[in-house]
Order: structure tokens, then sequence, then C-alpha cells
């Protein structure tokens, strides 16, 4: 089992291949956040499946090299690192398309009430599948501050990110989940700026379901395939919309109409991205090695080096991110004139980080592979821009 120790931040660099800097070496590599540093074994598996078993295996690889029980064998792996007990998660399309299908579900969940209530500064996806579900629903869409939401007996669904995607903010899911409960609304949490950076208890927090996208703090690689979780409690009952043949209970059977599959699998679509579902396998195993720390360790380190840059930035800058350890994501972001511009100037020095409009620069935290020094190195350029 991975130890609860709080390792170096850095701890896997040695697993991971990081972009280029503009003078050949590594750059200080700050966007995990956005999209995570290849490991190497993500790589690995890559080759392999497409060495040894598309070319080697062909069709009988959906049986013979495990690919078609592979969204719900990654699914638990994921899920071990939400806090789901196995057979909860799974993992296959979009984060987006994943979202969807939890809104809908969950609004199913709960007939004849009326409002969909969703963070007001929610990723825009996530804003612009509430619109459209809620025109689907007939529920009214109500938005506010996460930590200002008042859900009552109209409330349907409460949808929230764990983690701001612009300040970084940690938002309290556990009062959340217990305000939500109390007025008898279902919670969809989009986790995708937390799994992989910090822990997430979604068995003990009674979170009902939750999406997340792998190719942040989990590495699993560009356009890496996202997951659903939905809790054991309301598996008989979860009425998905996108009834795919690969959420059929037996979708070899061929069938005229659609039975669902039993549990958390319902929620498979399409067929699934293979070559991206052995990625984040691969990339999964800087995690749950036997040498690897368990998550809050991993958390603990990533709040190290966020502390690193943030001791390093001179006295004045704006930073928009609780100093907090308990109200802080993966990234901290600082408010900054021309963030465009300052981003192009820093990657130009070797630190590659993301704007977000309108004046947000984004330093992400990702401890596998960002080091104490990369994290003052940072703060460094920055202040030499600003
Ligand atoms: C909270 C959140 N949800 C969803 C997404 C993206 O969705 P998709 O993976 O479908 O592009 C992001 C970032 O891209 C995000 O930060
Ligand atoms: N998903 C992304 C993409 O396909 C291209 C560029 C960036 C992204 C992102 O992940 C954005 C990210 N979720 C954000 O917090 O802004």
């Amino acid at each position: 089992m991975p130890s609860n120790s709080s390792p170096e931040p850095g701890f896997a660099r040695h697993a991971f291949v990081l972009p280029r800097a503009p003078d050949g070496g590594d750059a200080v590599y700050l966007a995990g956040n956005s999209l995570g540093a290849q490991p190497r074994a993500a790589r690995d598996a890559v080759l392999a499946a497409v060495d040894e078993q598309w070319a080697r295996v062909g069709v009988a690889g959906w049986e013979d090299s495990g690919w078609w029980a592979t969204p719900q064998r990654l699914g638990d792996r994921v899920g071990a690192l939400v806090g789901a007990a196995p057979g909860q998660t799974v993992v296959g399309d979009s984060t987006s398309v994943q979202l969807f299908g939890a809104l809908i579900a969950a609004a199913r969940l709960r007939p004849g009430r009326s409002v969909l209530l969703s963070d007001a500064g929610h990723f825009p996806t996530d804003r612009y599948l509430a619109t459209s579900v809620a025109r689907l629903t007939g529920l009214t869409l109500v938005t506010a501050s996460p930590d200002a939401m008042a859900p009552d007996a109209d409330t349907a669904v409460v949808a929230v990110p764990a983690v701001d995607f612009r300040t970084g903010e940690r938002w309290d899911l556990a009062a959340i989940v217990d305000r939500a409960h109390a007025a008898g609304a279902v919670v969809v949490a989009d986790l995708s700026h937390a799994v992989g950076v910090l822990p997430v208890d979604l068995d003990g927090l009674g979170v009902d379901l939750a999406v997340g996208c792998t190719y942040k703090y989990l590495n699993g690689g560009p356009g890496a395939p996202a997951f659903a979780y939905v809790a054991a409690r309301h598996h008989d009952v979860l009425d998905p919309p996108l009834t795919g043949w690969t959420g059929h209970a037996e979708p070899f059977a061929m069938t005229e109409a659609w039975t669902p599959a039993p549990g958390v699998g319902r929620l498979r679509v399409g067929t699934p991205p293979m070559l991206s579902m052995l990625a984040l396998d691969g990339a999964l195993s800087v995690f749950d090695g036997s040498d690897s720390p368990a998550l809050p360790g991993v958390h603990a380190a990533s709040l190290a080096l966020g502390d690193a840059f943030l001791e390093a930035l001179p006295a004045g800058v704006d930073v928009v991110t609780p100093r907090e350890h308990g109200r802080r994501g993966g990234h901290v972001a600082v408010r900054v004139p021309d963030a465009e511009g300052r981003c192009a100037a820093l990657a130009r020095r070797g630190v590659v980080v993301d704007a977000r409009p309108p004046d947000l620069l984004r330093f992400g935290f990702a401890a596998p592979y960002v080091t104490l020094d990369d994290a003052r190195v940072a703060a460094r350029e920055l202040a030499a821009l600003l």
C-alpha cells in the first residue's frame, strides 16, 4: 500500500518526460492543472497496446486483451483516488459528455422538483451544459457561489466543482452535500481540478454523482477519457439519458430495446477509446505503485509547492487564491495586467503556466514532477516580469 507520509515535491520526476524549455532543457512545467506532463508509463502502455494488442491480437483484443472490461477496471482505479469503493465509477467519454449524462440522471432522481442549482462561476462547459439540461428537463437554472447556495424543497440538483477553475479556491464539499441533502436534493460534483491532487471522500461525504477529467493531475494525456461516479444507493433506479449499446445489460444480444447494465456500467455509451484508456492505465501507476505516496501525501507536497511559490513572490502581487491550506486546490492564481502577454513571456523564460480571462495567471503544482526549486524559479521569473 502507498504510504501516507509526506513525500518530497518532485518525488516521481524520474517517471515523467517534461516539455522542453526554449534553452533545450526541461521546462518548469506548471500547467498540470490543464494538461499533466507525460508519464513514461503512459507512453509505454500505448506503445505496447499498439504493437502487441491492436497489431497482433486484433478484434479478439476486446476479450483477450481485456479491452471490454477496461472502463470499469479503470473506473475502480480512479475511484480509489476519490474515495469511491469499487463498482461505482466508470471511465469513458469526455467530462462534458459524462456531465450531461450525470446532470440528467440526477434530475431524474428527483421528479417533481423544479430547480437546477449550479455554481455561478463553474467551468464554462459545466455552465453551458447546465443551461441545456435545464431546457431539456424543464428545470429552472439558478446560479450561486457554492458557499452561498441555499437549496430548498424545490431544488432537484446541486451542481458544484470541488475547486474553482479560475481562482483555485477549494469549496467545502461536506457542507454543500449536507445542505443539499437536508433539502432533499442530489449533488453532482465536478472533480476535474481535484482528482489526483487532493483527497476527496465521495463515499464518506455522501456525494450522489461525480465526474472529472483525467488529463490534468492524473496525467492521462490530451483528451484522456473522463470518469463518472454514481453512489451505489442510486444504481437500481439510475436512468441515464445516453442509452448507448455498451451500457446495455447484454450488448452482444443485440436486442430490440435498451435494458440497462447492472450498476454504473449503464453509464457506458459507445465503444471506449482504448488507446487513450490504456495511456491512462499506464499514467495511474504514478499513484498506485507500491512506492508511491497516498493522496494525502501528494496533497501535502502540492501545498508545500504552493507555499514556496507564495513565499517567494514579492509583496504586493495580487494573489486571488486563498492561502489557507483547507481552502486551496492544486493551483495558485495571481491577477496581473496583460495575463496572456505575461504567460507568453514566462514561456520564453522556460516557465509554462496558463492564463485565464480576464487577468489571471495560473500556476499548477502537480507534486509528482514539480520541485520546490521549480516553484521558486516561477515566482522569481514572474517577479522579474512585473
Ligand atoms: C471543472 C471542469 N470541467 C470540465 C472541463 C473540461 O471538460 P472536457 O474534458 O469535456 O473538455 C474542465 C477543463 O477543461 C474543467 O476544469
Ligand atoms: N481541456 C482543455 C483543452 O482541451 C485545451 C486547453 C485547456 C483545457 C483545460 O483543461 C482547461 C481547464 N479545464 C481549465 O481549468 O481552464
